[in-house]
């Protein structure tokens, strides 16, 4: 009897995938070459993917006998869920695989954006010396704006009420008693806007949320902000936020995550004043080895169930 495929298009640990290995044909694609991943769905049961593929309509169309899409990972924007849903597949993704990984990450950029940490260690590897032009500012007695106050908002929370930061957090989903549990105050989204120092996205990327920092939201906020964003590139307008940062509207962002990545085209590319890294925030061994593992789990738990 044939063993049921399994495509793995984004890449996942080898100890994940050798748990795979006994249960099913696995085949490795790079889910960002179209011609190839639509081929290899063909006849896959499994897809198991991360930020990297994009499991569209076309990409679902393709696999008839698909039964699970999985994400190694949290986001489900480069997922069509409703009509993966419609059409029979079952959808998950791991939730708490990467959270801690995420809000550590986003720490670091708060602190390495307000004492310059990065271009001033540039400086140095280019033979400068000048310390005065790397004058920074701290953390202690800002005031922190979290928009999205989840799983990662939360943890970000935590480890910033450590460092004395004022928290304050918009999240309509979220009780005021929820918040104080993490040290943060429940706010409106416009006080979250004028009133943060530092702010930084942590919410899903969807028709809702997508643009939700536009140029009219991206006025209020105060000239010295500091915009930190790990969440999804597109929920923060890339012009609107651009133009801002070439003003001196605001005075810098930190940028994890592109509308387009990687990101060829962005107007927010070598700014002096924005930080980017191309998409780090779950790059850890454990965050991976966790979000793979849920996915695999997921994906056998299913082979099981169908009895294929
Ligand atoms: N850079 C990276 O490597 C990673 C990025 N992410 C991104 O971070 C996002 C957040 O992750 P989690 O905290 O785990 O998700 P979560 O689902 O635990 O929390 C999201 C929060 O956003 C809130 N929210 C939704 N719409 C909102 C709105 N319009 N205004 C304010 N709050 C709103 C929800 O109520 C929820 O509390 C993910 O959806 C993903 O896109 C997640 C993991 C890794
Ligand atoms: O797959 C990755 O490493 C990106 C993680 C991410 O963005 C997510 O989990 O939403």
């Amino acid at each position: 009897m044939s063993r049921p495929v399994v495509v793995v298009s984004d890449p996942l640990p080898e100890a994940t995938l050798a748990e795979l290995r006994p249960h099913c044909e696995l085949r490795l694609v790079d889910g960002r070459d179209r011609a190839d991943l639509l081929a290899s769905v063909a006849d896959a049961v499994a897809l198991i993917v991360r930020s990297g593929t994009q499991v569209d309509h076309e990409v679902l169309a393709q696999a008839p006998a698909l039964k699970i899409v999985a994400r190694a990972g949290v986001g489900l924007d480069n997922v069509d869920v409703t009509y993966a849903r419609s059409a029979g597949v079952t959808v998950v993704n791991a939730p708490d695989s990467n959270t801690v990984s995420v809000a550590e990450f986003t720490v670091g950029l708060v602190i390495a954006s307000l004492r310059h940490i990065c271009a001033a260690a540039q400086h140095v590897s280019e033979g400068e010396w000048r310390r005065s032009a790397f004058m920074g500012g701290e953390l202690a007695g800002r005031t922190l704006g979290i928009l999205g106050l989840g799983r990662v908002g939360r943890q970000v929370a935590r480890r910033l009420t450590a460092f004395e930061m004022h928290v304050i957090a918009y999240d309509p989903h979220v009780s005021a008693a929820e918040a104080a549990e993490v040290g943060a105050e429940l706010v409106t989204f416009d006080t979250l806007l004028t009133t943060s120092d530092v702010l930084t996205i942590h919410l899903p990327k969807s028709p809702a949320t997508t643009g939700l920092l536009g140029e009219s939201e991206l006025a209020r906020v105060k000239p010295s902000l500091c915009l930190v964003n790990t969440a999804r590139g597109g929920i923060v307008d890339e012009n609107a936020l651009a133009a801002a940062l070439k003003d001196g509207r605001i005075a810098c962002a930190a940028l994890d995550v592109f509308a387009e990545e990687p990101p060829r085209a962005s107007p927010l590319l070598h700014l002096p004043n924005v930080l980017a890294t191309p998409h780090l925030g779950a790059g850890t061994d454990s965050a991976q080895l966790r979000a793979g593992r849920s996915a695999v789990h997921s994906v056998l738990r299913v082979l099981e169930t169908a009895g294929v």
